[in-house]
């Protein structure tokens, strides 16, 4: 059960970024203090490419041991090794390339020229996933950082769909993504949830409605996503626009 759920909301979006990025930096050090090496799986998008960016930038950022972070991906489209519009290629671009990673500890997920479908995709990932957690299934993730849809999406888990349902597995495969491109691989909420922190990061008008829907009951896959210590919800002022009830 959720332990705890937080909702900040940042007067605009480079606020969001920068401080996200802070708050990242953090998180991944006091996990680090707690074990090495620390579990992240990063999500795709413009709003987290910008986080990625401000923490290359921050003066902080050697608080953490980069070498001992194993960065892996909540999502990612089925397009070949180094495709542009990979989630992969993005968090490289932003930050990776330019941060001492062990390049061992890099986990993307398989590309369309080294598997044929987004099935095999799925299957390779979740017995990556159960090795790095030594059968258990899972890593156990620090953080898992997510951004949300306009119709509420989170990951490549989209609004009625049957990955939605996949309880019994860490990875799945979609094949009808309605933002494109169509084929993609996720992790499953099983998986997501496992994390101790699960951080949704939402910014601008056009996610308002999926925020509101999200964390005022509305029937949409963001509102199932918890981490087992702390579900934060990291949003600019235009994101919490029709947020009902939280005073802020
Ligand atoms: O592969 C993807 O597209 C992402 O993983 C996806 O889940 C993204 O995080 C949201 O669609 C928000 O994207 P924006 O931040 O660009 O609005």
């Amino acid at each position: 059960m959720n332990a705890d759920r937080s909702v900040v909301v940042h007067p605009d979006a480079t606020n969001l970024a920068t401080a996200t990025a802070a708050r990242l930096i953090n998180r991944l050090a006091d996990a680090q203090a707690d074990r090495k090496p620390a579990h992240v799986a990063l999500t795709g998008g413009r709003v987290a490419a910008d986080v990625y960016r401000h923490i290359l930038d921050s003066r902080f950022r050697d608080t953490v041991d980069w070498g001992a972070v194993h960065f892996w991906w909540g999502d990612e489209r089925f397009l070949p090794t180094g495709n542009k519009d990979r989630n992969e290629t993005q968090a490289h671009e932003a930050f990776l390339d330019e941060l001492r990673v062990d390049r061992e500890h890099l986990h993307p997920m398989p590309s369309a020229d080294t598997v044929d479908t987004v099935e095999e995709s799925a299957s390779v990932y979740a017995a990556e996933l159960d090795a790095a957690g030594h059968g258990r299934g899972l890593p156990g993730f620090d953080l898992v950082l997510l951004g949300v849809g306009e119709d509420g999406h989170v990951a490549s888990l989209f609004p009625g769909q049957e990955s939605l349902k996949a309880s019994d597995r860490t990875a799945v495969g979609v094949h009808d993504s309605p933002k494109p491109p169509s084929e993609r691989t996720t992790l499953t909420f099983a998986a997501l949830n496992s994390a101790e922190e699960v951080w949704v990061i939402a910014s601008g008008a056009g996610k308002a409605e999926a925020v509101a829907a999200a964390l005022e009951g509305g029937d949409v896959p963001a509102a199932e996503v918890r981490g087992r210590r702390h579900t934060r919800w990291l949003v600019d002022a235009d994101a919490a626009s029709e947020l009902q009830k939280f005073e802020f």
